[in-house]
C-alpha cells in the first residue's frame, strides 16, 4: 500500500472538560479524497485546525510526507505544502480573482511582495496563476472585483489560490457550504479530479458530495473516530448509522 502523505498519530486536543479530539490517528494516502465526517460538534475543525498549524494538540503527531510538521507555524506548513481553504473567506474582496490568485502564488514562491522580481519569476508566476484560473473554469470572470462573484464563483476562486500554491495536501473545511446545486455540482467536479493533483482531506456535511467523491470515510464522533472505511463499508455500519447518519444512509 502506497505510503500515506499526511498521517495523524494519536491527536487529542482539550478544552477544559471536553476532549474535543481523542487519540485520532488517520492517514491521507496519495490520490484519494479522505471524508471526515461526524455530527455537530463531533471535533471535526479542532482536527483540521491540529493539522493546519491554528490549533496546538495536547497530544499526538503530524506528519506530511515522511516529516512531522507537529511544531511548526501555520505559515511554515503552508510552504511544506498544506493548502487549507474555505468556511472564512480568505480573498481579498475588491481585487479580482485574478491578482488574488496571483498573490498566493508569489506568496508560495518568496513570501512577501517585491517590488523587483525578475521577469521570469514573474512570467512563471503569472503563467501558473493563469492554469490555476483555467483549472477551476474562472478565466472568463477574472478580471472582476471577487466583491462582485457569486458565492460560488468565490469558492472556485478560493481553490485557484490553494491550486497556484501547488499544494501536496488540500484541507478542505465544509467546501460546499452554503453552494446551490450548480455550485456544489461544479465544485464536486473539480474536487473529483483535483485528488489527482494532491490527496484531499474532505470535511463536509453535505453526505451526497461525501458518498460521491470519498474513497474512504471517516466518521468522527465525540473527537473519537470510530470507523474508517470505503463509503459502502460506512453505509453498511449499524454503529454508523446510530451515532450519525441515521435515516440518511
Ligand atoms: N476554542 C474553543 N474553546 C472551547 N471549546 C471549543 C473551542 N473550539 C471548539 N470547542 C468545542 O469543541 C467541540 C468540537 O468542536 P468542533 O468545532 O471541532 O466540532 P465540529 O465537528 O467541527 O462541529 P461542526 O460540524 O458544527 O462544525 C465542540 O463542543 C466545541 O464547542
Amino acid at each position: 500500500m502506497a505510503e500515506p502523505i499526511l498521517a495523524l498519530r494519536g491527536l487529542s486536543k482539550s478544552f477544559g472538560a471536553l476532549k474535543a479530539t481523542d487519540d485520532v490517528s488517520l492517514d491521507l494516502r496519495p490520490g484519494e479524497i479522505h471524508a471526515l465526517i461526524g455530527p455537530n460538534g463531533a471535533g471535526k475543525s479542532t482536527l483540521i485546525g491540529q493539522i493546519a498549524g491554528s490549533v496546538v494538540p495536547d497530544a499526538g503527531e503530524v506528519w506530511l510526507g515522511g516529516r512531522q510538521i507537529t511544531g511548526l507555524s501555520v505559515a511554515a506548513r503552508a510552504r511544506a505544502g498544506l493548502a487549507r481553504s474555505f468556511q472564512v473567506s480568505s480573498l481579498a474582496m475588491e481585487v479580482s480573482a485574478r491578482v488574488n490568485v496571483r498573490l498566493a502564488a508569489q506568496g508560495r514562491a518568496g513570501g512577501t511582495y517585491r517590488l523587483w522580481g525578475s521577469a521570469s519569476r514573474d512570467s512563471r508566476l503569472a503563467a501558473a496563476a493563469e492554469a490555476a484560473l483555467a483549472r477551476v473554469g474562472l478565466e472568463a470572470r477574472a478580471d472582476i472585483p471577487v466583491a462582485e462573484l457569486s458565492h460560488g464563483e468565490r469558492r472556485l476562486a478560493e481553490m485557484a489560490c490553494a491550486l497556484a500554491l501547488a499544494p501536496r495536501v488540500f484541507l478542505l473545511d465544509e467546501p460546499m457550504a452554503g453552494l446551490g446545486a450548480d455550485g456544489t455540482a461544479r465544485l464536486t467536479a473539480l474536487l473529483d479530479g483535483l485528488r489527482h493533483e494532491a490527496p484531499i482531506l474532505l470535511v463536509e456535511h453535505d453526505m451526497d458530495a461525501v458518498f460521491r467523491l470519498a474513497d474512504r470515510i471517516s466518521v468522527l464522533v465525540y473527537g473519537r473516530v470510530i470507523l474508517t472505511g470505503t463509503p459502502d463499508e460506512i453505509r453498511a455500519s449499524r454503529e454508523v448509522r446510530e451515532a450519525y447518519l441515521g435515516e440518511e444512509a
